[in-house]
């Protein structure tokens, strides 16, 4: 007699089957795209380990080479991914049809604890509010003059640091230091406040600390989608993160109530905090604490890591590439001086090919390496490919970057001529260099990060030579994560220009 447990397993190996019969070649739940092409996936789990082994952005660079713009793959748990690496499907998605894709809820779920419902976390309704007031407040004259002033002084901090490692002569991580200087110069620019990062460059800043350990267990969250929760649950990962999360939010929610308090604070606008506290949405409504905290929060985790990064790219780039340094030292020598050391906001136009160079740093290696969005009804793309409801549109900066079809046959080197030489200039299709997200959507931050990148960078090279320390990988890798970092320390020498 077939005992209960034998009858259970047989019963479970028969479903086992007949899961694997219907879903041969990808994962659990997804539907059959036959129609179009991708790298096969395995019964039930799709194109897991390919990814893990990878990692989704270097996956979708392959996928964009092999099977080219169109193309699909599953991954359990998420579901079907349609690729749309190519600058007329990508302005479909963004523009065209934007009310049809949003972020994916599953995401907004992983992302909340940190950016709870501000503007990077939201769609619909309480995105346009959002981004209606904070785009007015980002292109306004006090807005202005509130970054650059900082930008100056952090600058001006940052000078000061390398002359002292030009003195010492020690080996340091440049990448490290350019954190410290876009945090620092968020912390003035949103709360008025000094984090000491650049005048005290051995000491942990304690909003950094919690700020960095809520933002590595997010990554975590985002890279290991479903089994987040058990990590957290079974680790000390869950009380870090909210616990962190906690000490950012009272960080903010003790600097909004004490300007409560002191409505005569509130008459100047020093600060980024103090101009959405005067805000008001169309109704003549204030923000609450809670909206004014998120978007402050939301602010900092998409200023700081990113322009930190890109400039951090950057000076490798120029590091490797001494034609593109010796053109930036000819620019800046012709427009700074040591009477005018450091650019003003009206003048960084003039530094054409530093900008070219900041972005073509950006085409190689973007701060948000891949954009997915959910397909909220049937749709089909301009070149006549359907998409469905349910399923995941995505495309990756890093992937389409390198591609020949787009940026011709020099795609892969790093040549800040291209944004010069060519008929767009310094204003490329956002469609085709999708570095700043694009359409409805495009980053706030734009002019905001360019100008804070080229302050410093046109400040430093002027005075100073970066020499990358022999024996570290080129060009580095990048860490797992929301962003692009570099995987380790980029470890330079400074010294002074002849
Ligand atoms: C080089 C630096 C930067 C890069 C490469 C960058 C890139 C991006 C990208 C790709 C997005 C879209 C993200 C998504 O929705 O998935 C985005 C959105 C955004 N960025 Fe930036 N960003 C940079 C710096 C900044 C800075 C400095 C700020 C603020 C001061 C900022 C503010 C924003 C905001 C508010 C959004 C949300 C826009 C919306 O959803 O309507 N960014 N950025």
């Amino acid at each position: 007699m077939i005992s209960i447990i034998t009858s259970i397993f047989i019963i479970l190996l028969g479903i086992l089957l007949y899961l694997i019969i219907k879903y041969p070649d990808r994962s659990i739940g997804t539907n059959a795209r036959p129609d179009l092409t991708g790298p096969k996936g395995l019964p039930l789990i799709g194109n897991l380990f390919k990814i893990r082994e990878k990692g989704l952005t270097k996956f979708m660079y392959d996928v964009l080479m092999i099977y080219g713009p169109i193309a699909t793959f599953t991954f359990p748990g998420l579901g079907r991914f349609i690729t749309i690496n190519d600058p007329e499907s990508i302005e479909y998605v963004m523009k065209t049809n934007f009310d049809n894709y949003i972020k994916t809820p599953g995401s907004r779920i992983r992302l909340l604890d940190l950016l709870g419902d501000g503007i990077f976390n939201v769609n619909g309704q309480m995105w346009k509010f959002q981004r209606k007031l904070a785009s007015h407040l980002f292109y306004g004259k006090n807005f202005r003059e509130i970054i650059c002033v900082v930008f100056e002084e952090e600058t001006k901090n940052f000078l000061k640091i390398m002359e002292k490692k030009v003195n010492s002569g020690e080996i340091f991580d440049l990448q490290e230091l350019f954190y410290r200087f876009t945090l620092n110069s968020f912390g003035k620019i949103t709360f008025g406040l000094d984090f000491d990062c650049l005048t005290n460059i051995k000491n942990p800043v304690k909003f950094a600390v919690a700020f960095d350990l809520a933002q590595t267990i997010t990554n975590k969250r985002v890279t290991n989608p479903y089994l987040w929760r058990c990590n957290e649950m079974f680790t000390d990962e869950g009380h870090k993160i909210r616990e962190a999360c906690k000490y950012l939010s009272d960080f903010a929610y003790d600097i909004i109530r004490k300007r409560r308090s002191n409505p005569e604070y509130l008459k100047n606008p020093k600060d980024i905090l103090n101009l959405f506290m005067n805000a008001e949405y169309e109704n003549g409504e204030k923000l609450t604490d809670k909206e004014l905290k998120d978007i402050i929060i939301n602010l900092i985790i998409a200023g700081r890591d990113t322009t930190a990064q890109e400039l951090a790219w950057m000076m490798y780039n120029v590091m490797v590439n001494p034609n593109v340094e010796g053109k930036l030292v000819e620019e800046v020598n012709s427009l700074l001086s040591e009477d005018n050391p450091i650019p003003k906001y009206d003048d960084i136009k003039q530094f054409e090919y530093t900008q070219a160079t900041f972005y073509e740093t950006l085409r190689l290696h973007p701060a948000v390496p891949i954009s997915i969005k959910l397909c909220l009804k049937d749709d089909m793309l301009p070149n006549g490919t359907p998409i469905y409801a349910g399923e995941l549109v995505n495309w990756s900066s890093w992937a389409t970057g390198r591609d020949e079809r787009i940026w011709g046959e020099n795609a892969k080197i790093f040549s800040p001529e291209r944004f010069l030489n060519s008929e767009d200039g310094l204003k490329p299709s956002q469609y085709k260099f999708t570095s700043f997200n694009c359409g409805p959507r495009l980053c706030l931050g734009q002019n905001f990060a360019t100008i804070e990148a080229m302050t410093l960078a046109t400040s430093l090279l002027r005075i100073y030579k970066f020499e990358r320390i022999p024996g570290q990988k080129s060009p580095p890798d990048f860490g797992v994560s929301i962003t692009l970092p570099m995987k380790d320390p980029l470890l330079v020498k400074v010294h002074r220009r002849n």
